[in-house]
């Protein structure tokens, strides 16, 4: 046994050096045959010759890297026969050995150039259906396919029969035709119907070289062609020359071949900057006719058209509408006006801009020329920017999503603020009248963002409708309501004429006011007629002048509907709300402003106005009283208020019927009240400057309202003094 092991050691040592001395040999062999090509290349060829286990790979390395090269075939193939002989018992080369005399004298004719195979019938002669005893080293199963495709196509069904996956070398073939790959793995009836036809490709019927001879065979086949497509006659007539100079074909296919992969990678290298990539998912193209799609795919692909007809119907619908806050203007371009579209709401905006613009003219283009053109004044009052906007009611506003970051918004210019107020820094307007700063509208901005599409109005209302109000604000603080303009102060010699002007009007007022019911009020009622003097009147007007002009100071009111009050107002103390009907810290819903106080004086007069009540009336109205809200009212000549009942107190103030105290000063005014809300059965009192009414107790609840302004009945010698403006100046005190 030992003995035994011991030889077989020192033959294996034998032949590991014999292989040795054969991978030596072989290497300087290519050296020498291969000197045109790269030394590394070389290596690493001898390399894998060295590392062929089996017949077959060396037959792969010749088909795929040396056609043509004679002297290295040759030296590849001395180099496996030896190895063979050297390895005799060795398992790595047996298996093989069957195969190898048998190919190697195969690739040996082959680099010999006897079995170039030519197109035609005639060289069925040479292909190996003339030797079917011969088991050849790439048909592992001992198969008898034949390696020519002209055998095939000659239609044997014996060889059909044979001609399954199993038997085949490669599992996955490529059709050079087309492309197609057969993937013979899976045997799907697509591969069967291949194989049974023998390899011709079912798409486009070329066909598919099955055998290691057969690719070899269509490889040079292909070369000689391109060589002589590409260079024409001249080409042709060198390869004849060739030929006839004793150069094999295989030599000068193999030359062609050459030069064809050099042009490919060229073409490679250039082809980035020839390359222009063409997204034809992008491009229209026919989906019906087109055989490649699958069901799938054409559904998908209608869908798709399908959207984006849509989206181009809905894009040429879609209508632009510029709406500059600032300059108040809202601009639709024409060219985005599109006439069969034209919608309900910039109709409407049609017809705010033009009263009479009928609905008819919707469609033609005096309607789209005034809608292109529609402004709103430059000063435009609330109501008329309230207007405008509720015309954009039903629009759509899109915020364009290829903004980077978030979508604008509609912000306030706090700069104008600032500058407004002038003296008192932003930080003087209370937190929750600052809202319209950057941090909150960067956190709407944030929200507007997420949301592409959204009714126009929504948000107009939450940003546009305040926007619009800030800015009739700031207006209005740039140009605060004066009491007393100095330019309507009448000149000395005006005194003597507007007093006689003020006599004649106080007597048409009492003449009017024929129903006085001033002897004839209502429990908790009491009138007070006379009660301030003209110095104490001139005295309040200058106060509420200087207050008037100040933060907080006067306004134009508005309900919540919309429409404004017919009075300039200003609140000390507390500010009402005419929207919600309550009474705020800050007259937010506007600017935010906070309230001035109540001066002592009017405190003062209250306490006085009630001893002088209890006085004349013998009513001691329910107390005690400390008002904390007191409404000043100015009534120009056209000024009014409505009937109403002042129920926003609390309802422990209401509950204990504490009272309003009024002070008129001004113009006189009618005075209705009444313990119902009918205003027809409404009883009148004229007040005049300087009169005080109070109601309270049993009468807190009337119903009141001033339906008219008597202009020019202020006295003369107030207006002499304070310069008030023509109106009537109302200041009514309460206790929330
Ligand atoms: O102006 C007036 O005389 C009445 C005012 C009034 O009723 C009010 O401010 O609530
Ligand atoms: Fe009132």
């Amino acid at each position: 046994m030992k003995a035994l092991k011991i030889h077989e050691r020192t033959r294996l040592r034998h032949i590991k050096a014999s292989v040795n001395m054969n991978k030596s040999w072989v290497f300087q062999e290519l050296t020498k045959s291969l000197s045109h090509w790269d030394q590394l290349l070389v290596h690493s060829l001898a390399q894998q010759v060295n590392d062929a286990t089996k017949r077959g790979d060396i037959d792969e390395i010749i088909e795929n890297y040396l056609p043509g090269e004679t002297a290295a075939i040759d030296a590849i193939n001395t180099f496996w026969e030896r190895n063979i002989l050297a390895s005799g018992g060795l398992s790595k080369y047996q298996k093989s050995i069957a195969q190898d005399s048998a190919v190697s004298q195969s690739n040996k004719a082959a680099a010999d150039g006897m079995r170039i195979p030519a197109a035609g019938p005639a060289d069925n002669s040479s292909s190996g259906r003339q030797q079917p005893e011969k088991v050849l080293g790439m048909f592992k199963q001992g198969g008898r396919l034949r390696p020519s495709s002209q055998a095939v196509s000659s239609g044997s069904s014996q060889a059909q029969k044979n001609l399954t996956a199993a038997n085949l070398e490669k599992k996955v073939l490529n059709c050079l035709g087309c492309g197609k790959i057969y993937d013979c793995r899976a045997v799907t009836t697509d591969i069967t119907r291949f194989l049974e036809r023998d390899g011709v490709c079912t798409f486009c019927g070329d066909k598919v070289p099955l055998t290691q001879q057969e690719r070899q065979e269509q490889l040079q086949q292909v070369s000689s062609t391109n060589a002589s497509c590409e260079d024409g006659q001249d080409v042709k007539d060198g390869h004849e020359n060739d030929q006839a100079s004793g150069r094999s074909k295989a030599a000068v296919a193999a030359e062609a071949a050459h030069a064809f992969k050099d042009r490919l990678i060229e073409y490679d290298r250039e082809s980035a900057k020839r390359t222009t990539v063409i997204d034809d998912q992008s491009d229209y193209f026919e989906i019906d006719s087109n055989a490649w799609l699958t069901d799938e795919e054409r559904k998908l692909l209608r869908q798709r058209r399908r959207m984006e007809e849509e989206a181009e119907a809905a894009k040429k619908k879609r209508m632009t509408v510029t709406i500059d806050l600032m300059g108040r203007k809202v601009i639709v371009p024409e060219s985005s006006v599109p006439a069969a579209s034209f919608t309900l709401s910039s109709d409407k905006i049609a017809s705010s801009a033009q009263p009479s613009a009928s609905s008819s003219s919707t469609h033609d283009d005096s309607a789209r020329t005034s809608v292109a053109s529609y402004l709103l004044p430059p000063k435009a009052s609330l109501e008329e920017m309230a207007r405008a906007v509720s015309s954009l009611r039903d629009m759509k506003i899109t915020i364009n999503p290829n903004i980077n970051g978030p979508a604008p918004t509609l912000v306030p210019r706090g700069g104008a603020k600032r500058a407004i107020t002038g003296g008192n820094s932003i930080s003087s307007i209370p937190a929750a009248a600052a809202k319209h700063d950057l941090g909150v509208a960067s956190t709407k901005a944030r929200r507007q963002a997420t949301r592409v599409q959204g009714d126009l109005f929504e948000q107009f209302d939450e940003f546009g409708l305040e926007v619009l109000q800030d800015e009739a604000a700031a207006w209005s603080m740039a140009h605060p309501f004066d009491l007393c303009p100095p330019e309507l102060k009448p000149a000395e010699n005006e005194r003597a004429l507007s007093l006689a002007k003020r006599l004649q009007a106080k007597h048409l007022v009492v003449e009017h006011s024929s129903q006085d019911h001033e002897n004839n009020l209502p429990p908790g009622m009491t009138l007070l007629r006379g009660f301030l003097s003209i110095q104490r009147q001139a005295e309040l007007v200058n106060m509420i002048r200087e207050l008037g002009l100040g933060p907080g100071g006067f306004y134009t009111p508005s309900y919540k509907e919309g429409g404004q009050l017919r009075l300039k107002m200003m609140c000390l103390g507390l500010h009402w709300e005419p929207r919600s009907h309550s009474y705020e810290h800050v007259r937010s819903a506007y600017d935010g402003a906070v309230p001035p106080s109540i001066p002592p004086i009017l405190l003062d007069l209250a306490q006085e106005v009630l001893l002088a009540c209890e006085a004349k009336s013998g009513f001691k109205q329910p107390g005690p009283y400390r008002p904390d809200a007191c409404l000043a009212n100015f009534y120009e000549k056209t000024g009014r208020l409505g009937y109403h009942q002042d129920k926003d107190e609390s309802a422990e103030s209401l509950h204990k019927g504490l009272p309003v105290v009024s002070i008129s000063i001004g113009d006189s005014a009618d005075f209705l009240f009444g313990m119902t809300p009918q205003e027809t059965v409404a009883q009148c009192v004229a007040l005049h400057s300087g009169d005080v009414v109070i109601f309270g107790g049993p009468s807190r609840m009337i119903y009141h309202s001033v339906p008219h302004i008597y202009p020019g009945t202020a006295p003369s010698e107030l207006h002499s003094i304070t310069g008030i403006r023509p109106g009537r100046l109302n200041l009514t005190m309460r206790q929330v």
